[in-house]
């Protein structure tokens, strides 16, 4: 059955293409609030019509209704309907239409019951009233007062290593939705399980960004600091958040009383930025907090709506109505993949032959002590100590926002391209000698690893954070780092390479390219430019992993990736090799829990030249 014919089935018949389109490029939130809201009248008339004639579920408003959860969706929702997986089944082998319903804070196999919120394509939008039966064996008390009400957390109720499981999956099933040659292209042809540290998954969080509106016709004494509703534009009161930092919560507590203190002076409302800084006093760890100067912004900016647009509920729904239709299929694996198998075992020191790129593979941030760093909390800067060395950066621009994974991260991608390096030196190739970090920022990856590597240069479209880089570099006495301020593929469009070039630092048959974009990817011109550079490496990490498998997707259409079907003979390697065309072959897929309790993960996708 392919996904044309389930077109059929589901109800959003109108538009299907459009719907499709936005898996692999979701529209802005503004623009799909804009269709969602123009279409819910015809929808809802639409949906009545079809329930007359269908023996199937009423997708109507009704108060209370009982579903059976059938899935985790990537977004961390649960996908439910009123049948249980038989009777679905049946009906969809019969043909008949199917109305889904989306329900957060629920898990597979749960009898539960829910209030529909609103109806969208295909689906309704609901919140959890109850479990009824059946809770699930993976469930725990959360640990936050606020959860299943707040939208920061979708996965407190989940034991952690059920979370992990959930994560490894959701990464599988955004390759498998984007492309499925994609997850047989992986060299070991799974993704690794997920790369995590267990005694971080709460308290890790060193950013916060609570926000308040002012209303007219609410006192601006009641006015509610903290995150949005779930399910809701209606920011909820939050006086504390368990998975972030001892620090940062100290500091939303300062934030939240200098804003009560003041509030007479606000006109709309603001959104307040509380970051970590390590800062240490004689010795004292002494962790700070700073409030950058857009906490005097007058301006509201909700903090967690663009989460919507980064996964498709309605493909994942195709997705699951085509895998269930499969008489053959085993529906269950795709849920969560109990094989964790231990090719992630816990970081070890690296051996003797892994030394060419000096890491320092520590758990916990080494602690410096230089008594400068208190000026930082005065200038709106924020200081982190990882792995022995010391990034300053402005409390607005971005850095990763848990410290506790972050050299266990910078030591997976380092060790990566090593691992590469050392294969190509057994097989009396040049050793890899360059790094180009582009998307750098404050140059973590960049810096961090640069004691591995002859020249390291960065590629950074922020003012402030190419800044940042480079006073980074010579506070901790790096000097074969350069950076290089612009678009990604501006700079990329000058460079001229070849192996042969006088500029050793541009031969890409010894330089490793890292990629680290914002959560929108990358784009197609930047990845044909790498493409025509063709790197020894390339590490590809992204917080935005539906994005990351479309980005990766781009270069499997244009070969650039090794798979059984595309180079299976020998004429089309060589064809290949006289072509010029780079070809890759996906050498592992990494994901990191930077996000404990959110259903976002870190991933890591290393792509090693073959040919
Ligand atoms: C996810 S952050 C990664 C930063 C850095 N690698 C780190 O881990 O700290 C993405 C970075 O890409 C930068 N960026 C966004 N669009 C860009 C573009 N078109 N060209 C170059 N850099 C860009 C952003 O300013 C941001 O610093």
């Amino acid at each position: 059955m392919d996904l044309n014919s389930l077109n059929k089935r589901v109800w959003f018949n109108s538009k299907p293409e459009d719907e499709l389109n936005w898996c692999t490029n979701p529209p802005s939130v503004a623009v799909r609030e804009y269709i969602v809201s123009k279409e819910t009248s015809e929808k809802d008339q639409t949906a009545g019509k079809i329930d007359q004639n269908s023996s199937n579920s009423s997708p109507l408003k009704p108060d209370q209704l009982s579903l059976i959860v059938h899935k985790l969706m990537t977004n961390g929702l649960g996908l439910a309907t009123t049948q249980d997986l038989k009777e679905l089944k049946r009906l969809v082998s019969d043909g008949q239409k199917i109305w889904f319903y989306v329900v957060p804070f629920t898990l597979p196999g749960e009898l539960i019951s829910a209030k529909v919120i609103e109806n969208s394509w295909g689906y309704s939008l609901c919140d959890l009233v109850e479990i009824i039966d059946n809770k699930s064996a993976s469930r725990i008390a959360p640990k936050c007062q606020y959860f299943g009400k707040c939208s920061g957390c979708q996965l407190q109720m989940v034991d952690y290593e059920t979370q992990l499981e959930y994560k490894r999956s959701f990464v599988n099933s955004v390759f498998d939705l984007e492309n499925p040659e994609i997850l047989k292209s992986i060299k070991f042809g799974e993704v690794d399980p997920v790369a995590h540290l267990d005694s971080k998954s709460f308290g890790y969080r060193t950013k916060l960004t609570p926000h308040f509106e002012i209303f007219k016709w609410l006192p601006k004494s009641q006015t509610k600091i903290g995150f949005n509703y779930t399910n809701r534009r209606e920011i909820m009161d939050i006086e504390e958040c368990v998975i972030g930092t001892d620090s940062v919560n100290s500091g939303l507590a300062v934030a939240r009383k200098n804003t009560m203190d003041k509030i007479e002076d606000y006109k709309r409302g603001a959104t307040l930025l509380i970051r970590e800084t390590n800062v240490t006093d004689n010795g004292v760890d002494k962790k700070g907090y700073v409030l950058s100067p857009k906490d005097e912004v007058e301006e509201l900016v909700p903090v967690f709506v663009s989460d919507k647009t980064d996964t498709c509920t309605t493909y994942q729904i195709l997705d699951y109505l085509n895998v269930i239709s499969r008489p053959d299929s085993n529906w269950n694996d795709r849920i969560v993949n109990p094989k964790l198998g231990d090719r992630w075992n816990k970081i070890s020191p690296p051996s003797q032959a892994d030394i060419s790129i000096e890491l320092c593979p520590t758990d916990t941030d080494p602690i410096c002590v230089p008594a400068e760093v208190k000026l930082a909390l005065e200038s709106g800067n924020v200081d982190i100590y990882t792995q022995n060395m010391r990034f300053r950066f402005l409390a607005s621009s971005f850095f990763q926002n848990n410290n506790s994974i972050i050299p266990k991260l910078v030591y997976h991608v380092g060790l990566s391209i090593n691992k590469a390096s050392l294969k190509r030196v057994s097989s009396g190739r040049n050793k890899i000698t360059n790094l180009v970090d582009v998307y750098c920022g404050a140059g973590l990856f960049g810096i961090s690893l640069s004691h591995g590597f002859k020249s390291v240069v960065g590629i950074e479209i922020s003012k402030e954070s190419i800044r940042n880089a480079i006073s980074n570099a010579s506070l901790n006495n790096i000097t074969n780092c350069s950076f290089s301020q612009g678009d990604a593929s501006d700079i990329f469009a000058k460079i001229k390479p070849s192996s042969s070039s006088s500029d050793a630092k541009l031969d890409p048959s010894i330089t490793a390219v890292i990629i680290d974009p914002p959560r929108k990817g990358s784009n197609e011109e930047f990845l044909s430019q790498l493409m025509d550079y063709g790197p020894a490496v390339i590490v590809y990490i992204a917080c935005g992993v539906p994005a990351q498998a479309r980005d990766i997707n781009y270069l499997l259409k244009n070969g650039n990736i090794l798979t059984n079907s595309n180079f299976s003979s020998k004429n089309d390697v060589s064809m290949s090799e006289k072509s010029g065309t780079p070809v890759y072959e996906i050498s592992s897929v990494t994901p990191f829990d930077l996000f404990p309790q959110t259903y976002h993960v870190e991933n890591v996708v290393t792509l090693v030249r073959a040919f």
